[in-house]
C-alpha cells in the first residue's frame, strides 16, 4: 500500500495536538486516517513548526499537510488544496473585562503563530495593532495569561478550546469570516501538479461525508 506522509505543527488542539503518551492526535489526524483507510494508504504524522510546513512540502519531505490550514488566494499559489473539509474563522480573545471591543485593540499587542493567516490578517487590516509573533499558541496563550500581551487571535475552535480551560480569559467582538484569509475552511495542502493526490483525497472526502463517518469524527472533538 502506498504510505502518505502528512506533516503538520501539533500545538493546536482539538486539530492537532501532542498526546501524554507522545502521540500527535486530534480531528485532522483521526480525518487523515479515515481517509488514507479509504484509500488503501498508510498515514504517518510529522509535527513541524507551522511556517515551515508548505516550504517542506514543496521540498518533498512530505506529501500533504492537514494542519488547520486555511485555504487562502496566496497558499494556492504555491500548492494545491483538497476541497474544503471544515468552515473556519477567526477569534480575538483576551483577559476577562479588560478589551471591549476589537476596536478597544488599537495600541495594543495582539500574539499570533508565525506564517498563519491570523498573522497576515492583522498585519494586512489592523495595520494599528502590533502583532507579537509566536512559534506555538501555547506560548502566546501563556503570554497572555501573564499580562505580557492584550489579546490572542486564532480559529475559533481552538480559541474555544482554551476559554473552556481558562475561566479569566474571554472572547472579544465576533467572529471573523474574511474570505481572503479564512472564510474559504480548512484544506489539505499537496505539491503544484499532484493532482493525484488531490482527486483522491477529494474522492475519499465525498465518500467519509456520506457514509457518517466525517460526522461521527466531528462530533468526537467538536462537542457543542
Ligand atoms: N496547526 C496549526 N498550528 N495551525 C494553525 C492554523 C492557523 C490558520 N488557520 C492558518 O491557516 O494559517
Amino acid at each position: 500500500a502506498q504510505t502518505i506522509r502528512f506533516a503538520t505543527e501539533a500545538s493546536y488542539p482539538p486539530f492537532e495536538f501532542v498526546d501524554s503518551s507522545n502521540k500527535i492526535q486530534g480531528f485532522d489526524v483521526d480525518l487523515a486516517n479515515a481517509l488514507c483507510k479509504e484509500m488503501n494508504a498508510t498515514c504517518t504524522f510529522t509535527n513541524q513548526a507551522f511556517d515551515s510546513l508548505i516550504p517542506s512540502l514543496k521540498f518533498r519531505r512530505f506529501d500533504a499537510v492537514m494542519a488547520g490550514m486555511d485555504i487562502t488566494p496566496e497558499r494556492e499559489k504555491q500548492v494545491l488544496f483538497s476541497k474544503p473539509y471544515y468552515d473556519n474563522s477567526a477569534l480575538f480573545i483576551a483577559q476577562k473585562g479588560k478589551v471591549a471591543d476589537v476596536a478597544a485593540l488599537k495600541g495594543k499587542r495582539v500574539g499570533v503563530q508565525n506564517g498563519t493567516t491570523h498573522q497576515k490578517y492583522l498585519n494586512d487590516q489592523h495595520a494599528d495593532i502590533t502583532t507579537v509573533p509566536y512559534d506555538s499558541y501555547q506560548n502566546a496563550v501563556l503570554d497572555l495569561k501573564n499580562g505580557r500581551i492584550d489579546a490572542v487571535f486564532g480559529d475559533t475552535a481552538v480559541v474555544n478550546e482554551w476559554l473552556k480551560q481558562n475561566a479569566s480569559l474571554a472572547a472579544v467582538g465576533d467572529k471573523v469570516t474574511d474570505k481572503a484569509y479564512f472564510g474559504t475552511g480548512l484544506g489539505i495542502a499537496v505539491r503544484q501538479g499532484n493532482t493525484d493526490l488531490q482527486a483522491k483525497f477529494n474522492a475519499a472526502l465525498d465518500k467519509v461525508k456520506a457514509d457518517g463517518t466525517y460526522k461521527t469524527i466531528y462530533s468526537k472533538w467538536f462537542q457543542q
